[in-house]
């Protein structure tokens, strides 16, 4: 349990050696190392400025490390950040979905985005909102929305361009339960094929869905494995103590 990073043969999604992001005085990465094989899940835990959005930042090329490597599906994501980015999506607390515009014309819109217009674009749209079941709420407006439907629709929106690795930023965070559930049996059904990474406070569920599980601290990893050789007891230990430290 205690290796800094899990062995696999699986191509790898994330390869990251010593990534330093800093800002200012402040390192929120000191030298993070990560290895993700290709169409696993990826958990991010730990506490408040431990690093874990800093991180999720850097992988969906929002930000750029300071220091450090980073490979992503196989690309340099220094070197060649606009290659990969069509392959990335990125699912923020931030729905970052246009109010005024309606279900339809919020996809059409990140649709155009990716250059996908047309018969092409609306029959993925159309697709899209039957999976996340808003084919029924395609003409109104997100600004209608709660907030368990916004999240639907964010979903959405981040697998228009049917991406290869989905990033999660607390993605349970407003969802009552039902809308929890909603959510993890639309996970289970995009699942397929792709690598996710996901910032979660919440142990349990995060630890359920993953195949690799990262525990941060100050920028670093305290713990990083497969969740298949961990011991969910003492883990749960680790994080409680590790988020006992407090703030970073
Ligand atoms: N744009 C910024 N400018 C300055 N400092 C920043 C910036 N973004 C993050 N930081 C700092 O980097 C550290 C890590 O922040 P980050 O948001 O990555 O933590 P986190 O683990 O996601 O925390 P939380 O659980 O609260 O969301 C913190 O000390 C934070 O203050």
């Amino acid at each position: 349990m205690s290796s800094p990073v899990p062995e696999s043969a699986a191509p790898l999604a994330i390869e990251a050696r010593g990534l330093v992001k800093q800002f200012g005085g402040r390192r929120a990465l000191d030298g993070l190392d990560l290895e993700l094989p290709q169409g696993g899940f990826l958990s991010i835990f730990g506490p408040n400025g431990a690093g874990k959005t800093t991180l999720l930042r850097e992988l969906a090329l929002l930000a750029r490390p300071t220091g450090g490597e980073l490979r992503i599906l196989g690309v340099d994501a220094l070197e060649e950040p606009d290659v990969l980015r069509s392959r990335i999506g990125l699912i923020s607390h931030k729905s970052m979905l246009y109010g005024d515009l309606t279900a339809r014309e919020n996809l059409a819109f990140f649709a155009s985005l990716y250059g996908l217009e047309g018969p092409e674009a609306d029959a993925r749209i159309d697709e899209l909102l039957r999976l996340v079941e808003l084919d029924h709420r395609a003409n109104d407006c997100a600004r209608t929305f709660s907030r368990g439907m916004q999240q639907r629709l964010s979903i959405a929106r981040a697998l228009i361009n049917d991406p290869e690795l989905v990033l999660l930023d607390e993605p349970y965070s407003g969802l009552d339960p039902h809308a929890a559930e909603l959510f993890d049996r639309l996970i289970a059904r995009v699942r397929d094929g792709r690598t996710f990474v996901m910032v979660s406070h919440d142990l349990e569920k995060g630890f359920d869905l993953c195949t690799h599980a990262l525990i941060m601290a100050r920028g670093r990893a305290v713990v990083c494995a497969e969740t298949a050789k961990i011991d969910r007891a003492a883990f749960r230990d680790l994080y409680l103590a590790t988020v006992g430290m407090g703030v970073a």
